[in-house]
């Protein structure tokens, strides 16, 4: 994938208040394209608002922001043709069948394609690539839990995207959906190099799918950077383990790999069973949710 300076999404201060109660406070992240952005938190940190408001599908109460060039609340049919969105699962249609529904949608894209992208995505491809073939001819009704959420994908990137949304995609997948999909994203990354905007509470996932994570906690961002900067930042040092002499050891390290070398420089051969062990997505996600949720608001 190549990731490029160009910013497709720039949100800078963005609040939202349903009624009297504020939900998002001050928000402010960029995407770059061709980036890959895990947008986390617990339930009710405000993700769903957030990726709505970018969408265009809910008005902000303040700030800016800018989605492809446009502000998502003035954004015209053009420019929503640049984006997918990847809903929690399609229920409508049931009686149409694979290819005739996706033949279908692409016909709406079809205005919309430039001299560098072409639209919509050729359906027999499209199948092909979120690997339908055995379905395409199957009535939406019928397909397994994992084929829907395919069609899905597909129905989402059937304009083929300048910009992907992913509001928990893989939630209630069994383990060999969950990872088919992340290969599919993976694939569509690499190939078309689009930016994708993922919600998850999936923490391999996000691992496994983001270049950068941002984490937001009770409306604000309190961590934005990869999963390694996090980690560095919050759980701080990797603890070495090892065996010398018939003896047991642990170190904690702020720099593991130096540390190792410089154990093997002195000890050699004599140094057995070394581990190193690096702190996890998981418990950098919970430390900093931690620290946020006990932050008085005043001092936020
Ligand atoms: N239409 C609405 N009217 C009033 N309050 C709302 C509305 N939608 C969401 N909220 C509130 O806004 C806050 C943020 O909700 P949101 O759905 O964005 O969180 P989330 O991070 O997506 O949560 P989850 O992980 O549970 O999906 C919550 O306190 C929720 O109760």
């Amino acid at each position: 994938m190549t990731m490029s300076d160009t910013v497709v999404l720039d949100v800078d201060g963005l609040r939202m208040r349903y009624g009297s109660v504020d939900v998002l406070h001050d928000v402010t992240f960029q995407i770059r394209h061709g980036e890959v952005l895990a947008l986390l938190g617990p339930n009710g940190a405000g993700k769903t608002t957030t990726i709505e408001i970018l969408e265009g599908f809910r008005a902000r109460s303040a700030g800016r922001v800018q989605v492809l060039g446009a502000d998502p609340a003035h954004g015209d049919e053009r420019w929503r043709a640049r984006l997918g969105v990847v809903l929690q699962s399609w229920r409508d249609h049931g009686n149409w069948r694979v290819r005739e529904f996706l033949d279908h949608l692409g016909g709406y894209y079809a205005g919309y394609a430039t001299a560098g992208i072409p639209r919509p995505w050729d359906t027999g491809e499209l199948i092909r690539t979120v690997g339908l073939e055995g379905q395409a001819g199957k009535k939406i009704k019928t397909l397994s839990g994992g084929q829907r959420r395919r069609l899905d994908v597909a129905v989402g990137i059937v304009g083929r995207p300048e910009l992907l949304f992913l509001d928990e995609p893989t939630a209630s997948f069994d383990p060999q959906a969950r990872s088919d999909f992340h290969g599919l994203v993976g694939e569509l990354v690499a190939a078309q190099e689009t930016t994708v905007l993922l919600t998850t509470h999936d923490l391999h996932e996000a691992e496994k799918l983001a270049d950068r994570i941002v984490v937001l906690s009770g409306g604000r961002i309190v961590a934005d950077g990869t999963a390694g900067e996090l980690a560095r930042r919050i759980a701080g040092e990797d603890e070495v383990r090892w065996l010398l002499n018939g003896q047991r050891f642990v170190q904690k390290t702020a720099d593991s790999t130096r540390f190792a070398q410089e154990l093997f420089a002195r000890y050699g051969d004599d140094v057995q069973e070394l581990e190193i062990h690096r702190a996890s997505l998981e418990q950098t996600y919970l430390a900093l949710v931690r620290q946020a949720e006990s932050t008085p608001e005043a001092t936020r």
